[in-house]
């Protein structure tokens, strides 16, 4: 696509093909969409939008069924009238457009849109939800916009975008053992803030980074935005070769997706040899400290799940970590696979009936607690623990309660103790 020989950025690439001209950082682009994404919250708003749009329009048709995902996740099964109503509303629109609806929970919206296939590294992708970015874990151009640009995605299957400006985060050394991609993102987050790379291309990159597996890469990606970043791009490789050929059948892969060397962006690096589990407290996600500062901290109840840390391997991490112990008297353990097929290979597993017997409880595929409208909420002066992504105040329930962010491995020595627990004491 690159008509001369600059050097030129992951994102810049995904928007000159977007907009069918080379495109550089600062430029206004009408850009085509890949993919469009949109979830019983922001849906609704998203349809009336389109309707309004459309409304001196004979046929009333979406740009392309095909391209557009509705899902539900924030508040199934129903959790109340609205929800259900909300539910009836989407199904009857996707039915009516053809739009490809999983309506039966299939599970939270970051899990199953990658899981399904609906994304490849080149790609842009657009959803109705602000961890959108974390399908660049797959080498695509992804972000989060509101219901009324999606509505208009929905008509016309473009948008406009300013090309973002890149910030690489060049990550070397090897993980020690209890430290994982979520303690990497939060001591990212915690080092440049969460305004840190507002309104820029987040690419994540060397050795650390590429010798990742595909559900670590995403918790990485996922988390772009607690930065203020508008992606979080890992470039593709063979992890992400092997994840999309699963999954879409004539996927070939192309080396074209990557940025330039020599790429203007503002780099930071950084060496996580020596690493500790990081925490991220109350009540910012950038307020981020090592474990050992925070250890002893009493829990009310703690997390498993969400887009960020739900998947098969952060559970796994969990299941491992307990063995045979139980749940430490005094804490609540919720387990919260990310999707169907997650909460399927955690239930081959035999997992969840471990879970069970140690006194956790596990549930179906949904946000759950992660944004506090659903179940699982915590109340006044109560203290949580979640591998979730944001732990502003009353983001789990109660203003009044106190929400601490981490990796799997830490959340599980918590719930053996009951307190703040560093993993490698375990
Ligand atoms: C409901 C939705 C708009 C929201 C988001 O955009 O991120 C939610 O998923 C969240 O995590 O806060
Ligand atoms: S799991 Fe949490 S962060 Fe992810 S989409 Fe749901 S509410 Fe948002």
């Amino acid at each position: 696509m690159s008509t001369n020989n600059e050097p030129m950025t992951i994102s810049e690439k995904i928007f000159s093909k977007a907009a069918g001209k080379t495109v550089k950082a600062g430029e206004f682009v009408l850009a085509n969409i890949d993919r469009a994404m949109t979830h019983d919250i922001t849906g609704p708003l998203a349809v009336e939008g389109f309707y309004e749009i459309m409304r001196d329009k004979e046929e009333k048709k979406v740009w392309d069924p095909s391209k557009i995902v509705i899902l539900f996740d924030h508040q199934v099964p129903a959790d109340s009238l609205n929800a259900a109503q909300n539910h009836i509303m989407l199904r009857k629109f996707a039915k009516e457009q053809g739009i490809i609806n999983y309506d039966v929970y299939e599970g939270v919206c970051h899990q199953v849109m990658p899981e399904k296939g609906h994304v490849k590294p080149g790609d842009l992708v657009v959803g109705s939800d602000s961890h959108t970015c974390a399908y660049g874990s797959l080498g695509a151009f992804s972000t989060g916009i509101g219901s009324t640009d999606m509505a208009a995605v929905f008509a016309s299957g473009k948008l406009w975008f300013k090309v973002p400006e890149t910030i690489r985060f060049e990550v070397e050394g090897k993980l020690p053992k209890h430290v994982y991609s979520k303690d990497i993102i939060l001591h990212l987050i915690g080092d440049v803030g969460a305004e840190g790379a507002r309104y820029k291309a987040a690419e994540y990159a060397g050795s650390a980074i590429s010798s990742l597996p595909m559900s670590e890469r995403m918790t990485i990606s996922n988390m772009a935005i607690e930065m203020g970043g508008k992606a979080g791009i890992i470039e593709a490789d063979a992890v992400t070769e092997a994840y999309l050929k699963e999954r879409i059948p004539d996927y070939e892969f192309d080396p074209y997706w990557k940025s330039d060397e020599g790429a203007d962006c503002e780099l930071h690096k950084y060496d996580i040899s020596n690493l500790e589990p990081q925490v991220a407290c109350p009540h910012n996600v950038d307020n981020v400290k090592p474990v050992t500062e925070v250890e002893g901290t009493k829990l009310d109840q703690i997390f498993v799940g969400s887009c960020t840390n739900g998947r098969f391997e952060d559970i796994e991490v969990v299941a491992k970590m307990m063995g045979d112990e139980p749940v430490a008297k005094g804490v609540r353990l919720l387990i919260i696979p990310a999707s169907r097929t997650e909460y399927m290979k955690v239930l081959r597993a035999g997992y969840i009936e471990q879970f069970m017997e140690a006194g956790a409880i596990v549930e179906a595929p949904c946000c759950g607690p992660c944004m506090g409208g659903s179940f699982g909420l915590l109340g006044d002066g109560e203290v949580g623990l979640a591998t979730s992504n944001r732990n502003f105040k009353g983001r789990e329930g109660s203003p009044q309660s106190f929400v601490y962010l981490s990796s799997p491995a830490t959340a599980a020595a918590s719930a053996l103790t009951g307190e703040i627990t560093d993993p490698r004491k375990i």
